[in-house]
């Protein structure tokens, strides 16, 4: 029967990455992506930028938007403290199942609440529920690789429900490819931000592609 391409990279995961390895699980993903099929995971060439901010930040409470197959999670995951509270929030049950079981691989299920939102544009619905529901007052970091049109609303939407505080760091993957436009001129129209780049390709690519840190100063 047909396999999918979230099945072929769990089955690699399995195949060839050590369980309670997470550097191991991550080799095996990238191995399996730029050897024999493209999947949008944030990759290793943007997974290091991602890896340095999060060294940077340090953050006691981090969310991630957009889970997939649970790349970026198990790289965020790996460098936390144990006490941290990190959330990462799939609207599609196919991914989110997936991702459990590579974050399971990764030996990190303990470290990451996955909240699976089962429809289109839930992290709209989930971002509002999420103080009362995790105990979490603000985000030191949030990660923004979900779906390119939910930026900018999530983004506002963080803000009103006061998820953000003056020192927060959005991190967000594709502002180039895909793109998200409207979303790059409202930060860097905004006072609120202060937006920096890190000049990077889409993962298993040469194509240019941007990850675009802001730093929230008011
Ligand atoms: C699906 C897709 C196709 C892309 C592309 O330009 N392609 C040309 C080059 N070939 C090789 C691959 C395909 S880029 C991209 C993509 C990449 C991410 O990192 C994403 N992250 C979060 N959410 C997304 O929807 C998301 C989509
Ligand atoms: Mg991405």
């Amino acid at each position: 029967s047909f396999v999918s391409l979230r099945q072929r990279i769990l089955s690699a995961v399995q195949k060839n990455a050590t369980r309670g390895d997470p550097r191991s699980v991550i080799r095996a993903i990238d191995q399996f992506c730029s050897q024999k099929e493209w999947a949008m995971n944030v990759g290793n060439e943007k997974g290091c930028i991602l890896d340095s901010v999060v060294s940077e930040v340090n953050p006691a409470t981090v969310l991630e938007l957009g889970t997939y197959c649970g790349y970026s999670t198990v790289r965020i995951a790996s460098l936390l403290p144990p006490y941290a509270k990190f959330i990462t929030l799939e609207f599609n049950p196919d991914f989110a199942a997936v991702a459990r079981q590579v974050i399971a691989w990764a030996g990190l299920e303990d470290k990451v609440k996955i909240k699976p939102c089962l429809v289109e544009g839930a992290s709209s619905d989930w971002i509002p529920k999420i103080k009362e529901q995790f105990g979490i007052k603000t985000f030191d970091l949030v990660f923004l690789d979900h779906w390119k049109e939910h930026y900018l609303s999530d983004t506002k939407l963080m803000e009103e429900c006061g998820l953000l505080r003056k020192g927060s760091v959005l991190l967000a993957d594709n502002v180039i490819c895909p793109g998200a436009p409207d979303y790059v001129e409202y930060v860097r129209s905004s006072p609120r931000y202060k937006s920096h780049y890190f000049r990077s390709h889409l993962e298993y690519t040469k194509a240019e592609e941007n990850l675009w840190y802001l730093g929230i100063i008011e």
